[in-house]
């Protein structure tokens, strides 16, 4: 796509029904169909590092049928995500699922190769373990950046059996590469039992700050959003949602569920709180669908995902508005 052509959009419902033909994210066109893209949907099937219930290699595909129902209009942030950015659906990873260290380098090489297209990534998992080689990979184009980590979990214990990629892990090794920016970490719907006291100290000593799901209900959703906000200030961004954060009521599709959860109002209000910060790539994991009822959990990510596609593409509209806008001045 040139500057000039306008950004190919999703399949019209109006005139090929929704259900009809092979899911793409919100019936985008595929990479392959538009040749670049602004922001790249990916999906990672690989579910090899989980503690418990397996499953979420089926996530992405699942959160793919789930959005047929997106339409292109989102008006909570009054912006047609599809039309201000070309975002395409960039088909799946292809990571071994017998060898996670071999996976993980497979993901990062990969995620190298869409971030070097300039695009930016919108990640559909798979298991948590896929954020770490993410994260690698955007810290090699942007250096640390500022992350957001909804989860119920910390995701910040060292191994599992000796293990030390897993997905309760990834943001140990994060922070031991030196590929966070440790200033502006924090963690939001934070809830249930956990190995020891010790847990949250270790994960304050690496620099997290913790929102609970109990903070959320109690201080409401404008108020966590604004001191997200604050803390993230305009550093580059990377917001990371295992979608066990929302109650196991919204999200029974899921691994590793813990009562006492954000509903999915609460987080897609949070989400949209965010619009202004820098948000350079993000992902949406943990969705396991053979645990998942009427799509519940799928129907709440691909929404989630939504959110993100929009902060995403609305950024990347202003930014090449400013860009050409100095190139008219300088002509000048
Ligand atoms: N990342 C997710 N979903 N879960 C981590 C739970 C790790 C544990 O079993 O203690
Ligand atoms: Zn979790
Ligand atoms: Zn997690």
């Amino acid at each position: 796509m040139s500057s000039t052509d306008s950004p190919r959009g999703p399949i019209d419902s109006s005139r090929v029904p929704r259900y009809a033909g092979p899911a793409t994210f919100a019936r985008l066109p595929r990479l392959d169909e538009v040749g670049r893209t602004d922001v790249a949907v990916v999906g990672v099937p690989f579910d090899t590092g989980v503690s418990y219930r397996p499953g979420a290699r089926f996530g992405g595909n699942a959160i793919r049928e789930a959005s047929r129902l997106l339409r292109p209009y989102n008006p909570a942030q009054d912006a047609s995500p599809f039309a201000l950015a070309q975002v395409a659906d960039a088909g799946d990873i292809a990571a071994n699922p017998f060898n996670i260290n071999e996976a993980v380098e497979t993901i990062e090489g990969a995620a190298d190769d869409l971030l070097g297209t300039g695009a930016r990534l919108m990640t559909l998992g798979g298991d948590h373990t896929i954020a770490l080689p993410l994260l690698r990979s955007v810290a090699k184009k942007h250096g640390p950046v500022a992350l957001l980590h909804f989860d119920a979990h910390l995701d910040t214990w060292d191994t599992y059996f000796g293990a030390e990629y897993t997905h309760g892990t990834p943001f140990r090794r994060a922070v031991e590469e030196g590929i966070l920016d440790t200033s502006a970490l924090s963690h939001v719907g934070t809830r249930g039992p956990l190995y020891g006291k010790q847990d949250l100290t270790d994960d304050e000593k690496m620099g997290f700050g913790i929102v609970t799901s109990a903070d959320v209900m109690r201080r409401g959703v404008d108020e966590i959003a604004d001191q997200l906000r604050q803390r993230i200030g305009d550093r580059p961004l990377y917001i990371s949602i295992d979608i066990d954060v929302l109650d196991p009521a919204h999200a029974p599709g899921t691994g590793t569920p813990e009562a006492g959860g954000l509903t999915s109002r609460e987080l897609l209000e949070i989400l949209r709180g965010l619009s202004s910060c820098h948000l350079v790539s993000a992902d949406l994991v943990e969705v396991a669908p053979a645990y998942d009822h009427a799509e519940i959990t799928s129907v709440a990510a691909s929404h989630a995902a939504y959110e993100l596609t929009t902060i995403m593409s609305r950024q990347i509209a202003a930014e090449k508005e400013a860009k050409e806008a100095k190139e008219a001045e300088d002509a000048k």
